[in-house]
């Protein structure tokens, strides 16, 4: 008989997901999906339906890896004018990979945002120098706090800096940081000799340009999700190593990559099985859409903790 899916909160998920046990899974995962068949990773590029008439878009994400054997599609709303709503909502489906009946439905809002931070940092333990220690945050939305708590399990930051659209949203952040933050009032001034730049922003045209950045520096690029938005001017990407999550979508959705005509060098998957070197000592670029397999993986973690712990949770 058909069972009612369990309903996992974001509350909930960010109770279970431990950020390093999701740092070894997500960093085994892309492995595993830069090993083409031989990783047991099927991952369409997602399909994107513009929302054109609400200036909104609907990403849907199905995933699945035979590893762990977990099967999931990510339900994705991106609004970016969205001002009391999150600009992102999302669902996680969890099917169960025997017999495909829905065993959960897990909010993706909290998912999204841990699993994209840890992808990074993933990406910036092989990329970045081991002596980083500024860190800029251009964005400082929902990205940038999940970023900063990501890439404080690799670096120990004397200083991070903050670019946003308004400063308000700046000095928000800042306040939760605490005393190495520093609100910065431009782009130039926030990555001035910094080692790690993130970029987390909802711009549509390059914000960071290659002269203001220091040679050697490692760059997050999160954001500019289509493939007409951009964070990057073009110079930047053709003068970095450029690596990416996934080839085949920063090929198709990376308005960063396909409107510079840069090189990708490598996935970070070729990098984690040594396959592709890791040019840390060179100004590098991890080109990030955000992949299926990451939301799996992350919804793997929060089910099968749930399912030993969940009754508990709301006590705790
Ligand atoms: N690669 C991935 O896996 C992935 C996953 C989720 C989100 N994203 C992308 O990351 C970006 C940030 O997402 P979020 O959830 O933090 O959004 P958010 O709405 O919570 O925050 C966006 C922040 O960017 C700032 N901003 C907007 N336009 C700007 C500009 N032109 N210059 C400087 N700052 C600007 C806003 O003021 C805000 O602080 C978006 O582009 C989103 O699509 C990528
Ligand atoms: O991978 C993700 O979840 C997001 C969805 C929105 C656009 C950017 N990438």
């Amino acid at each position: 008989m058909l069972q009612a899916p369990k309903y996992i909160s974001g509350e909930e998920v960010e109770k279970l997901l431990d950020l390093k046990e999701l740092l070894t899974s997500i960093e085994t995962g892309l492995g595993n999906y830069s090993k083409g068949k031989d990783g047991g990773v099927v991952q369409p590029v997602r399909l994107v339906v513009p929302i054109e008439k609400h200036h909104g878009n609907l990403g849907v994400m199905p995933g699945y890896s035979s590893f762990e054997d977990a099967l999931a599609t990510k339900v994705v709303a991106f609004y970016p004018e969205n001002k009391d709503l999150p600009t992102h909502q999302a669902w996680v489906l969890m099917q169960d990979p025997t017999n495909g009946s829905l065993n959960a439905i897990i909010d993706g809002g909290s998912i999204t945002a841990i699993r994209t931070g840890i992808a990074s940092a993933v990406a910036t333990k092989h990329l970045a120098n081991p002596n980083s220690h500024i860190l800029t945050l251009l964005g400082a939305g929902v990205q940038a706090r999940s970023h900063f708590k990501a890439l404080l399990l690799l670096h120990k930051f004397d200083e991070v800096r903050i670019f946003s659209r308004t400063r308000a949203s700046a000095q928000k952040l800042a306040k939760e940081i605490g005393k190495t933050a520093k609100v910065c009032s431009s782009v130039e001034e926030a990555v001035e000799d910094a080692d790690i730049i993130v970029t987390v922003s909802f711009a549509t045209t390059p914000i960071l340009k290659a002269e203001w950045v220091k040679p050697g520096a490692h760059i997050n690029a999160v954001g500019a999700c289509r493939p007409d938005w951009r964070e990057l001017e073009s110079s930047l990407m053709q003068q970095s190593v450029v690596y990416c999550d996934s080839r085949e979508a920063c090929s198709q959705e990376s308005g960063d990559v396909i409107l510079s005509g840069c090189d990708i060098y490598a996935e970070i998957g070729e990098v984690i099985n040594g396959e592709k070197l890791a040019l840390w000592e060179k100004t590098t670029v991890f080109k990030s859409v955000g992949m299926a397999i990451e939301d799996v993986l992350s919804a793997k973690i929060v089910f099968d903790k749930y399912m030993r712990i969940g009754s508990t949770l709301a006590e705790k």
